[in-house]
């Protein structure tokens, strides 16, 4: 049987990765909008009041870049021929990666060093000569990273060729020279040795991610469980208390679709009779599970297209640099190669920024001057990451609020430039969302995945006061997979999305 394009797949997250058909791949560019378009499509959408601090700070970092529309963009640069990868056949390669959870391995709590606050550096005053400049020498290699070893085991799997022209039988491609035929299991507490730093005296105590997800969504499912507690203060349920559940779940942000189900849910079984609010908790929680399940899903990554290019986007200061960081770290440790570049392209400190992240997880940054044109380093980051035999390059991307047409219009030119280089690319598109935002990250999503063609999210800061409702919402309406959670600064502080997890956490059940 020939063997048809088949793909090379990476994968991270709790579940097991099955055979991923490559028709089923989402795609950022299928059938994607206009920007003009999207403007058409949303302009009847309600102007969703945003959140002070997210605007206050949004505004501010996107003062600053006045001088942004006005800056002459490249031409779009035309794809040199021998740039255009020569399609040729790999073969699907199935990792497992186990996630060995904090509480599996009997880890209440974890040491760690202090949380790593990338130092903000002053604006270069004197911008580089225009060339983008690569930088290759991490201080902390990857193998500081100290990761249980187990095995890896890539089986190749062999495919009927798709209706496409049959293929020579492709050999097995060698695998990527740096993955020992050991399993990673990327555990939850990985633990990263600074190879010259005294380890602290009296390292600060920190909960494990799962708790800290908890802390953090406490204030919502406290909020819910004094709401609840108020309604069903001996009253037998009936259509009155139903209608008031259904409207504390929607202040809740969890989004009418996930309202209705829970009090349905609650009615088919309950109604008539006295309920507990612990008996409304679990139900909730149950309801809230199967909204999330469908989407808590394993990041893929096609690595027969070398480099697998995952662009990160998102409104200001939602994480974007900060998810990079850690999500290279996860990828470098998994034994990739990892290219990093410095798109954000405004802020000074962004770059700089990545450049520490670069050094710290051993990912070499590609990054330009001040204010150069974010679509053309994309371009540029792509070739040099194809010259590395890079298998992943991450490409950050400047905060931008998705009212702003010409910022969102830069960002479609990015997704453009580099489908010149490879019609696949991006590959994955990750959208960063801030979880104390509430309502509006309902919009962002609605008009980044129109604009950037966004097949991926990943919401940060459960740690903080988290408003984590709304990714109810989101998940119920895009179906968006949620790949990761932030629950902290820290470069393990990134956490494959669990539906349970989360659903346990917000509806306050143990
Ligand atoms: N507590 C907490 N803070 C986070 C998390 N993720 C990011 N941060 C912090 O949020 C702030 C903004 O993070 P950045 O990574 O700079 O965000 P950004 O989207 O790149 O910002 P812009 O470049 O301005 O668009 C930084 O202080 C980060 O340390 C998280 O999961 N938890």
């Amino acid at each position: 049987m020939a063997l048809g394009f088949i793909k090379k797949i990476f994968s991270f997250g709790k579940k097991e990765v099955e055979e991923v058909p490559a028709e089923e791949v989402l795609h950022p560019k299928e059938a994607l909008p206009t920007v003009e378009q999207t403007y058409e499509d949303t302009a009847a959408e309600e102007a969703l009041p945003v959140a002070d601090d997210v605007e206050a700070v949004a505004d501010e970092r996107v003062e600053d870049r006045g001088a942004f529309a006005e800056r002459e963009a490249i031409d779009e640069p035309a794809p040199e021929p021998d740039l255009l990868p020569e399609i040729e056949p790999a073969i699907i390669y199935q990792v497992e990666i186990d996630v060995t959870t904090a509480e599996e391995a009997g880890v209440a709590e974890v040491e760690s060093p202090p949380a790593f606050v990338p130092p903000v550096q002053p604006a270069e005053t004197t911008a580089p000569e225009e060339e983008t400049v690569v930088d290759e020498t991490p201080e902390i290699s990857a193998e500081a990273v100290e990761l249980p070893m187990d095995e890896v085991e890539i089986e190749p799997v062999a495919v009927p060729a798709p209706e496409a022209p049959t293929a020579e039988v492709a050999e097995p491609l060698p695998t990527p020279a740096k993955q020992s035929p050991s399993k990673v299991t990327v555990s939850r507490t990985v633990e990263e040795k600074q190879a010259d730093e005294p380890i602290p005296v009296a390292p600060e105590k920190r909960l494990a991610w799962f708790e800290r997800l908890r802390k953090g969504l406490s204030r919502s499912s406290q909020q819910l469980g004094d709401s609840i507690g108020g309604i069903f203060t001996k009253r037998k349920l009936d259509e009155d208390t139903l209608q008031d559940l259904e409207d504390v779940l929607i202040q809740a942000d969890l989004g009418m679709e996930t309202a209705i189900r829970i009090t349905d849910s609650l009615s088919a079984t309950r109604y008539g009779k006295d309920i507990s609010t612990e008996e409304v908790r679990t139900i909730m929680a149950s309801e809230i599970e199967k909204v999330l399940g469908p989407v808590a899903k394993p990041l893929e990554l096609d690595l027969s297209h070398k480099p697998h290019v995952i662009l990160v986007v998102g409104v200001n200061g939602t994480g974007k640099t900060t998810t990079i960081g850690k999500l290279a770290a996860k990828l470098t440790a998994g034994g990739l190669n990892v290219m990093l570049a410095a798109g954000d392209t405004f802020r000074a400190a962004a770059i700089e920024q990545l450049h520490i992240w670069g050094k710290r997880t051993g990912a070499p940054v590609v990054s330009s001057k001040l204010g150069a044109d974010a679509a053309g380093l994309a371009f540029d980051a792509w070739k040099q990451a194809k010259e590395a035999g890079s298998d992943v390059l991450i490409i950050d991307t400047a905060g931008r609020l998705q009212n702003r047409a010409e910022l969102m219009d830069e960002l479609a030119k990015i997704v453009r430039v580099l489908g010149k280089n490879d019609p696949e690319a991006p590959h994955t598109v990750l959208q960063t969302l801030d979880a104390t935002t509430g309502q509006n990250a309902l919009n962002q999503v609605e008009i980044f995945k129109n604009i950037a063609g966004v097949n991926g999210l990943v919401m940060t800061k459960l740690d903080g006061t988290a408003r984590g409702g709304i990714l109810v919402a989101i998940s119920a309406k895009h179906k968006l997979p949620v790949y990761f959670i932030g629950v902290g600064e820290q470069v393990d502080d990134l956490e494959p999305f669990a539906a349970r997890d989360f659903a346990k956490a917000i509806a306050g059940v143990a």
